[in-house]
Order: C-alpha cells, then structure tokens, then sequence
C-alpha cells in the first residue's frame, strides 16, 4: 500500500519545478527585475546573465580588467545606456556613456540623483558623515564650510609650502634611490608623499613616512578599510560576507585605528591650546575656529569626519594621478621630450615657482590632464535616485535604481575624443581652440559636486611632475606588470617597479 509521503512525493517534486521554472522564466536575462519599469529598446544588456545572479558571475569573471569591459560594452552598444544586473548586491545598475547625460544626473536633476543609502549604507563606518557619504543638508553645510577654508589665502600659502617642504623630502629620497641604482616601487613613494603632505596639511603634524622602511600604522589601517568599503559593491551579501569571513572584525580594527588616531590627535591639539583659539593654517585648525548659525563649534567626531574625508579625497587621487603619468611618459618618450624642452625652456636649470607652473608650462599641464583623461583617479561614478525619473529620451529610471558613468570609458570615446582617443597625445590640449567641458572630461566631477580640490590637485600634481622629470630619469622596469585593480579609485595593482637616475 502507498504511504502518505508516497502519495505527496509526486505532487511536491512537480509544483517544486513547476515553481522552479516559473522563477527561471521570471529572472531570465531581460532588462526587468521584480517588475522595475526600466524597460525600454534603448537599453543594451552584457550577456552571460544567469537565473538568481542576474550578472555576479559575468562582473566576476571580468573583475581583473573591468573598466577594459566597460570600454568594450559601450563600443558593442554604441555608447547607448547598459544594464548591469547584481540581483543579490542591489541594483539594477544603469551604466551611460554620453556626456549629456552625465550632466543630466550632476547639474540638471542633481536634486534626484543622490550619493544615496546603496553607497551611505557601505561607507559610513570608514567615511562617516564625512563630505563623501552625506547629501542634502548635511552635504550642504560641510560643502561651504570647505569651500570657504579652500578659499583662505593663509590656507593656500599652507598648502604650497608643504608641498614645497615634502617635494624635497622626496627628492632626497630618489637621489638615494639613484645613487643605489636599485629598483623601487614608485607609487608606493608617492602614496608615502602625498600621505605625509595631506596629513601635514590636515592635521599641522609630521609623520614621515617618506623616509621610513617601515609601515605606519595608520596609512595601513586607512588603506585596508578603503580596500574593504570597495569591495562592498560588488560582493553580494556584504555584510554576511564580512562576518563569515572575518573581515568585518578586520575592518573594526582599522577604523578604529584610524578614528583614534583623529581623535588622538585633535585632543592633543585641545590640551595644548588651553583657552587659547588655534592660530595654526592646516585644516583641523581652521575648523576649530569655525561656527554653525547657532554659533555652536564642531565636536570632535565632527571634525574627525572632516579631516578624515579631506585626506581620502587628496591623498590616493593625487598619487595615483602622478604615477599613471609617470608610467605614459615612459611609454612615451616624444612627449618626455617635449616636457623636458619646456622645462629647460621656461626654467633654465631652476626649480619652478607656482605662477609659472600655472601660467608658464601648457606642456606639464595638458601632460597631466591627459594623464588623468586615460587613466582617471576616480574611474566610476555611482548616483542613485530618490525618486521615480523619466530621463530625456523617455528612458523610466525607477527610484533607488543607481546610474553610473565610467570616466575611464569615456576618456577612451571616440565620439568624444576622436579617432586617437585611446592614445596619449598630451598635445591635444594645447591645440583645442576651447578646453572640454567638465560633462565631456568629468574626471573631477561637475556640477554642484565638482571636486573642491581640483585647483590644488592640478596645481600641486604638475609642480610635482615638473620637479621629479627636471631632475631625475625614470625608467620603469616591469612594463608589462602594470595594470590597475578594482578599486574606488585606481591603484597600481603590482605597483610601478623603477629605477631612477639623476639628470642634473
Ligand atoms: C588628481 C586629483 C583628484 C581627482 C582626479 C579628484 C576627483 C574627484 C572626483 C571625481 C570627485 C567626486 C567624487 C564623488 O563622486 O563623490 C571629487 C570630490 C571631491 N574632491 Fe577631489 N580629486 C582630486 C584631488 C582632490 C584634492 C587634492 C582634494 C583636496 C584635498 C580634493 C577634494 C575633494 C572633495 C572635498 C570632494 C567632495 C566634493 C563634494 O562632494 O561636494 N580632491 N574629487
């Protein structure tokens, strides 16, 4: 006789499939999820999604060269809009290639199109409610603040005298370098540089990493918690990830390392000062003399936010952006040429001083915009919106969908650039009749959120180059390691093995 579970065994293993399949039809590679209005002709997908995963395993797979890819979906699709689908991360995720529409989502629908609870929700343990991760008020209030402090000639002239003062740290170092004749890790060097400049400047404190073998504490906590906030978006699951694996109790170190260090360092500052207002120039100062409109001064976590926000945004892009240049310049030696000819032209056998990096050296400058057009310190710009949108050609952007534009893809776009987009060709710049648009070259943003640092950025980013290709040869000695690996900005993945000797 048939059993009870005889009996059902049929029954459950057929409304099973049955339910199995009606979930494979439902999750099959379209450009709809759960029933998300994104639909629309115009919309390019990347193939290879599957059931569930949507396209986990396809970013997976493509991990190691994913802003190549994203250059090679938009040449499928001409530059028309890709969905890339994280079903178990979040999403769907809406990549354009077209400058328009970044100045869609930047300026002209700014208020729809936010930093938004997908990166707030990853970054607020390293970042806090620091200028990165806030929007709305919060954004508003640190935005001016900054952008006031930015303003201060005292602040200026601090900035410029530290970079001045660090620059001949560094140049002691590769003379050492040279003089060893051995191979060294270039970016490492300049992460060491701008690490102890941007601390200086934010803090008013020295930490000297230049000129130490070992590894300071803090700079490795600072990376390891940016490595770990990167890796958030794209791992399904993060949070579950993190604790299985035991990340999460890694990442609670680092930052704790790091906000104590803030901390630390901002009650020292206090003790010191007494009653006395801070009469210092770096950032932290500043900010201690700072009011709200009620006339309530920053609390410390405040500041720690502030300063800390301030050293991520200055510190990697300026050193990634140096590195990237040093490595085309040795891809490149007609254009090396061409430098070196302006700064014997323009310097004789000199150091320059900053009005001639900004008004004299066109060379240096279109050098290291060009730079930054292929090899962009921010490679990828998330939004998401806060409310249902209907974008200019009738695409419907569901709220909480996240639109995203590659600045490593479209500093490679033909319809942008021409036919040489992809070379390095630093004489473009000094033969445009009009520079770009900051919607065509976003590589400092644009908009209300555009960089507050780009000025300082270009200026202290040439002045470096100029001073490092004045006096020394740099010659790379593993070309074919040099890659960059999956990051919110982009890092060296092996570094950038040198050797360097003395021109002077
Ligand atoms: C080559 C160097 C640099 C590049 C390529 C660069 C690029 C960018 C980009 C793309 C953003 C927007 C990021 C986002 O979506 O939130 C940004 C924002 C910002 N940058 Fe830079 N940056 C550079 C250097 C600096 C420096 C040296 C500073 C100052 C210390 C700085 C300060 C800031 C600040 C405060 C913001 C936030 C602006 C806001 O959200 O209102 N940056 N930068």
């Amino acid at each position: 006789m048939e059993t009870l579970a005889e009996s059902l065994l049929l029954p459950t293993v057929a409304t099973l499939t049955a339910g199995f399949s009606a979930l494979l039809y439902y999750y099959r590679e379209d450009p709809i999820l759960g029933g998300a209005a994104i639909n629309d002709t115009k919309l390019h997908r990347i193939g290879g999604a599957y059931p569930f995963l949507g396209d986990t395993v396809k970013a997976a797979l493509v991990k190691g060269h994913i802003h190549d890819f994203v250059v090679d979906c938009f040449e499928k699709s001409h530059n028309e809009p890709v969905v890339i689908k994280f079903p178990l991360v979040d999403g769907p995720f809406v990549f354009f290639n077209d400058p328009k529409m970044v100045e869609y989502f930047l300026k002209t629908k700014f208020s729809v199109y936010d930093k938004g609870p997908f990166m707030k929700v990853r970054f607020q343990d390293t970042l806090g409610h620091g200028i990165f991760n806030a929007d709305g008020a919060r954004w508003k209030s640190q935005r001016k603040l900054a952008a006031n402090i930015f303003n201060v000639k005292n602040f200026k002239e601090y900035v410029n005298d530290t970079f001045a003062a660090e620059m001949d740290v560094f140049s002691t170092v590769l003379e050492e370098h040279a003089a060893s004749g051995l191979e060294f890790d270039l970016s490492d060097l300049f992460f060491r540089f701008t690490f102890d400049s941007f601390v200086k400047i934010a803090f008013g404190i020295d930490v000297n990493s230049m000129t130490s073998k070992e590894k300071v504490p803090f700079m490795e906590a600072f990376d390891n918690a940016q490595k770990t906030v990167a890796d958030r978006v794209i791992t399904p699951l993060w949070s579950y990830v993190e604790r299985l694996t035991g990340v999460a109790r890694t990442q609670a170190d680092d930052v704790k390392t790091i906000r104590d260090f803030g901390i630390s360092v901002i009650q020292e500052k206090r003790a010191s000062l007494g009653d006395e207002p801070s009469t210092g120039n770096d950032l932290l100062s500043l900010l201690m003399r700072t009011t709200d409109d009620e006339g309530n001064s920053p609390t410390d976590e405040m500041l720690v936010d502030y300063v800390l926000n301030f050293i991520i945004a200055g510190r990697d892009t300026t050193a990634q952006a140096l590195s990237w240049t040093f490595f085309l310049l040795h891809k490149n030696p007609a254009a090396l040429a061409a430098l070196h000819e302006e700064i014997a032209t323009v310097l004789g056998g000199s150091a320059p001083t900053y009005d001639q990096i900004k008004n004299d050296m066109p060379y240096a400058n279109a050098v290291f915009h060009e730079a930054l057009r292929l090899y962009p310190s921010v490679p990828l710009e998330l939004k998401q919106a806060n409310a249902d949108d209907t974008l200019p050609d009738g695409i419907v952007i569901p709220k909480d969908t996240i639109v995203c534009w590659s600045n490593y893809a479209m500093g490679r776009t033909e319809a942008i650039w021409g036919p040489d987009a992809k070379e390095f060709k630093p004489e473009r710049w000094v033969k445009m009749d009009k520079q770009p648009s900051p919607f065509d070259y976003p590589v400092f943003n644009a908009g209300p959120r555009v960089c507050l640092g780009k000025n300082m950025a270009e200026l202290e980013g040439v002045f470096v180059l100029v001073q490092v290709a004045r006096k020394f040869n740099i010659q790379v000695t593993k070309e074919e390691d040099v890659t960059y690996s999956l990051s919110l900005t982009l890092p060296m993945k092996n570094g950038l093995a040198v050797k360097c000797t003395e021109r002077l």
